[in-house]
């Protein structure tokens, strides 16, 4: 883990050894002082003339520790940025899943806390280490050649005992109690988290006290850690002053006996004391980052377990198929002619999936330009789905054998029971999750093989559970095309029925949103959603349930517009509503993961013959989702 941490740091080595440099020169100076005062104290010098040399040594002292943790600090907080960069990256690299594994509260105390706990590392460990070899063995260099040889080997024995023996009292136990302290740490600011968003909902169920409760056994826990941590550390503080003194006591001891055989003058043996006294800080230094280092490795095995995690590989290729009757093989599908622009292939999202989806899909660069205007132009998408089957990780199988064709401009519901695997339907369809069975084309494409990228620019996702970030009204939307201007911001908010709400606040776009958007209504913050998802103009469109909580005259002028802009888009309505159906080309039942009604398109915008749907619109009796099927293991 140090050398992992110590890689962080490579291309700032020039900046660390001039710290080190200075680190050394400072202990020097230090040495120095005490040294020139014993001297002329034994020697009964001129006390001006030495006030003098030492107030000179003091003021190029503090001048060489300036720079010493000036350098020290900088290249610690530049890491420390670059660590949380990195952190970050791979938090996105990793969405949703990551909060499959871990709670949003502990990834924030390690994206905080654990990454400033390495600051120790970088600013106070490289440069005492280096600096603490250096003046234990100039120490030596000097008693032996300005006192006596006998002397050096009694400070060097006395500064090996400190800087590598003590350090290694108890590091086992040392670091277990620092790994458990920091992981408490971590689900301590999971839970604290956790408290500040269901505060409310705390209150209303009467659990706020138990909740606390919970919060004081884990203090507990993180305090017994702390006092074992400490107990030990103490120990070893104990155990180096009695080293250093120790080696002081044997350094004036053997001096004094070395003068009264007449082979050390007087000034060399106060000298020999004040310089093994001077050596001190070096090693109680570096006692002290060894005992900061328990946490610091445990801080930073916390945020490279995030960071380390694999970017996702290209699946490869699906084998080929048998051979056609001729002989060779059938071709696959042609990639559309823009995948071919975009750059190499990545994969197409993270196989593992967490149990909330955020936000309708804004990940990647963003097409720019007038929403309506632009429209006719858009190429909408074709989408695919053959055989497709998926399963939670560590869950039965939530959707089986599902086909599905989409054709170019089409508008699909999707309906069924709760549970029956609609929701992973639409994640399937905008690639945040991929199937464990099957395949899935846009323009004839398999979205495995296409770029993140391009599956972002042509897909957008309007999800049942949105997130809103606290910015802006405007800000949020802007998440989802930087360029937009107010005019086009206001053109989808009046397409999702939210403009006149918008004009009604006092900051109008302007206006702040609460955290998690509690300042907004269920159907306010699923309107948001709809128009950030309409903001990336995409030419697949999926909505999950974004007009559940919307009365029945917003709901219809909702979709009245949504229809008269979605030329040159496909879209997927997933839905339990019956008004959404008025306007689909074609109905997909779920019944336990599996179609029970065949989706053959029905391109059709008057609405007959369509499955599931009594020619007035309203679902038939096996299309909406309140007479569940049973759960069978789907696939
Ligand atoms: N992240 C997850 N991990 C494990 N199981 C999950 C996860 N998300 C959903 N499920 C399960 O998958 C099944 C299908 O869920 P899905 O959300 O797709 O259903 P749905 O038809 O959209 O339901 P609803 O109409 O209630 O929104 C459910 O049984 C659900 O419990």
């Amino acid at each position: 883990m140090i050398r992992r941490l110590a890689a962080f740091a490579r291309p700032f080595s020039a900046w660390l050894a001039a710290s080190a440099a200075l680190r050394v020169l400072h202990l020097a100076l230090g040495i120095a002082i005490l040294t020139v005062a014993a001297r002329a104290l034994a020697a009964g010098a001129d006390a001006v003339a030495t006030a003098g040399t030492i107030v000179v040594l003091a003021a190029a002292k503090g001048t060489a520790h300036y720079g010493e943790q000036y350098l020290g600090h900088r290249v610690a907080f530049t890491v420390l940025a670059r660590l949380r960069t990195d952190f970050f990256d791979a938090l996105a690299r990793q969405a949703p899943g990551v909060l499959h594994r871990h709670r949003s509260g502990d990834l924030a105390a390690r994206a905080t806390a654990d990454v400033n706990r390495v600051e120790v590392f970088y600013a106070h460990t490289i440069a005492p280490a280096l600096a603490a070899v250096v003046v234990a063995l100039g120490s030596a260099g000097y008693l032996a050649a300005a006192a006596h040889p006998a002397l050096a080997v009694i400070s060097l024995a006395g500064a090996a005992v400190s800087g590598l023996a003590v350090p290694l009292l108890g590091r086992r136990p040392v670091r277990q109690a620092a790994r458990r302290r920091q992981e408490t740490r971590g689900l301590i600011a999971a839970h604290v988290a956790d408290t500040v968003g269901g505060l409310r909902d705390l209150a209303l169920l009467g659990a706020a006290g138990r909740w606390e409760r919970r919060l004081g056994a884990l203090e507990e826990r993180a305090a017994g850690d702390t006092r074992a941590l400490a107990a030990r550390l103490a120990i070893r503080r104990a155990a180096n002053t009695a080293v250093l003194a120790a080696t002081v006591s044997a350094v004036a001891v053997a001096g004094a006996c070395l003068w009264r055989d007449g082979q050390l003058d007087r000034q060399s043996w106060w000298a020999a004391i004040a310089v093994t006294l001077a050596m001190a800080p070096a090693l109680t230094a570096v006692e002290a980052f060894a005992g900061e280092s328990g946490t610091t490795v445990a801080a930073a095995r916390r945020i490279f377990e995030i960071i380390d995690v694999p970017r996702p590989r290209v699946p490869p290729p699906p084998a080929p198929a048998p051979p056609g009757p001729s002989g060779s093989a059938p071709p696959r599908p042609a990639p559309p002619a823009r995948a071919a622009t975009t750059g190499p292939a990545t994969t197409t999202g993270p196989t593992i999936i967490g149990p909330t989806i955020i936000g309708p899909t804004v990940i990647g660069p963003t097409v720019t330009g007038a929403a309506s205007p632009a429209a006719a132009e858009r190429r909408a998408a074709a989408v695919s789905a053959r055989g497709v089957g998926f399963a939670y990780p560590g869950s039965p199988p939530v959707l089986a054998g599902v086909d599905l064709d989409l054709p170019p401009g089409s508008t699909t519901a999707v309906l069924g029971a709760t549970g029956s695997g609609k929701s992973s339907l639409g994640y399937l369809l905008a690639a945040v999750l991929t199937p464990t069975h099957g395949t899935i084309t846009l323009d004839g494409a398999d979205l495995r093989d296409l770029p993140e990228d391009l599956i972002r620019r042509r897909v957008a996702l309007a999800d049942q559970r949105p997130f809103v970030f606290s910015d802006t009204i405007a800000g949020n939307l802007r998440l989802a095309d930087p360029g937009a201007d107010e005019d086009l911001l206001w053109h989808v908010l009046e397409t999702v029925d939210l403009a006149e709400a918008v004009r009604a606040l006092p900051g109008r776009l302007r206006t702040r949103l609460a955290e998690h958007g509690a300042d907004l209504s269920g159907g306010e913050l699923q309107r948001l959603s709809l128009a950030q998802a309409l903001l990336r103009r995409p030419a697949l469109l999926i909505c999950d349930e974004v007009t559940g909580q919307l009365d029945a005259a917003t709901e219809a002028r909702l979709l009245d517009r949504l229809r008269r802009d979605s030329a040159g888009r496909t879209t997927v309505w997933i839905t339990h509503r019956p008004a959404t159906l008025r306007a689909v080309d074609q109905v997909v039942v779920l019944d336990a993961g599996r179609v029970t009604t065949p989706a053959g398109p029905r391109l059709s915008r008057a609405g007959a013959a369509r499955p599931g749907l009594s020619p007035a619109g309203s679902p038939g009796p096996a299309s909406l989702g309140d007479t569940p099927g049973p759960r069978g293991p789907a696939g």
